[in-house]
């Protein structure tokens, strides 16, 4: 059976907004395994973000654990802490910003990998590969951020996060900024390294068609609240909740 990657237990977490408080994500549990991918979907505002952020310890965690492989992150600090921000790669909406304009994406790929001792020569060929099973010829690595396109940009930026072999990749509205056909494209890339690598994967996105067409399972939040939880095919063919069965008639 596959060894569980990442378990959160009842997490929660609150904001203050004006003199009021209000909480964004309450009491939401789930378990990731080896090569499993999940859907988090929900309106805008329902909290998909903040859970990222928890796990990623972009946010603190008010109540709750995270566990990655049996050992507790939710207070990590100093070392562990950076081993975490090693181990759970995230890529964002915005490909363009996880670059820095001033250098070649070769550069922003292979940072990590000389930051971890690799050899110039070593780094290069690592990135080349990296490209090259992201669908990208490996002259993109001579590129800046702004001489590639949106897909481009975000197969390089998957790229980079795949370059320290994650134990997650957490996908927050990967595909939400790219035309229709160019999402497509990245969908078919992430199944395929989901097949190819075991990938494990957090996706989170507002489109249930795509996380239909990817994850295994599939967690709704409505209002921080998990309002269902199960495999895609249980949810989407069953729903539990009239917002679930709105979700579902809004896009499939
Ligand atoms: N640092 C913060 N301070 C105050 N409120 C916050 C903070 N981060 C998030 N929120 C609020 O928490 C709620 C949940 O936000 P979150 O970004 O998790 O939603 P989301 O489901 O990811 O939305 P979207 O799909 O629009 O990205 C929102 O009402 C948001 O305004």
């Amino acid at each position: 059976m596959a060894e569980t990657v990442l378990k959160a237990e009842h997490l929660s977490k609150s904001f203050i907004s004006g003199n009021k408080r209000f909480t964004a994500v309450d009491d939401v549990s789930f378990n990731l395994k080896q090569g499993e991918c999940l859907g988090i979907v929900g309106e805008s505002g329902s909290g998909k973000s903040t859970i990222a952020k928890m796990i990623t310890c972009l946010e603190d965690v008010a109540r709750g654990q995270i566990f990655l492989r049996n050992q507790e992150i939710t207070k990590a600090k100093g070392k562990a802490l950076r081993n975490i921000y090693q181990d759970i790669q995230m890529v964002f909406q915005n490909p363009a910003e996880s670059f820095d304009p001033r250098h070649t994406l070769g550069d922003g790929i292979g940072e990590s990998l000389r930051n971890m001792g690799m050899n110039r020569k070593e780094t290069k060929e690592r990135v080349e590969q990296l490209l090259e099973k992201c669908g990208l010829d490996k002259e993109f690595s001579q590129r800046y951020p702004h001489q590639v396109s949106g897909g481009q940009c975000q197969r390089a930026a998957i790229a980079r996060a795949l370059a320290v072999k994650p134990s997650i990749l957490i996908c927050d509205e990967a595909t939400s900024a790219l035309d229709v056909t160019v999402q497509k494209q990245i969908l078919e890339l992430l199944i395929e390294l989901k097949h190819n690598e075991n990938l494990t994967v957090l996706f989170i996105s507002h489109d249930l068609a795509l996380v239909q067409a990817f994850c295994d399972h599939v967690m709704v939040l409505n209002g921080g609240k998990m309002v269902e939880y199960g495999t895609t095919e249980q949810v989407i063919d069953h729903p539990k909740t009239d917002y679930t069965r709105t979700l579902i008639e809004s896009v499939l």
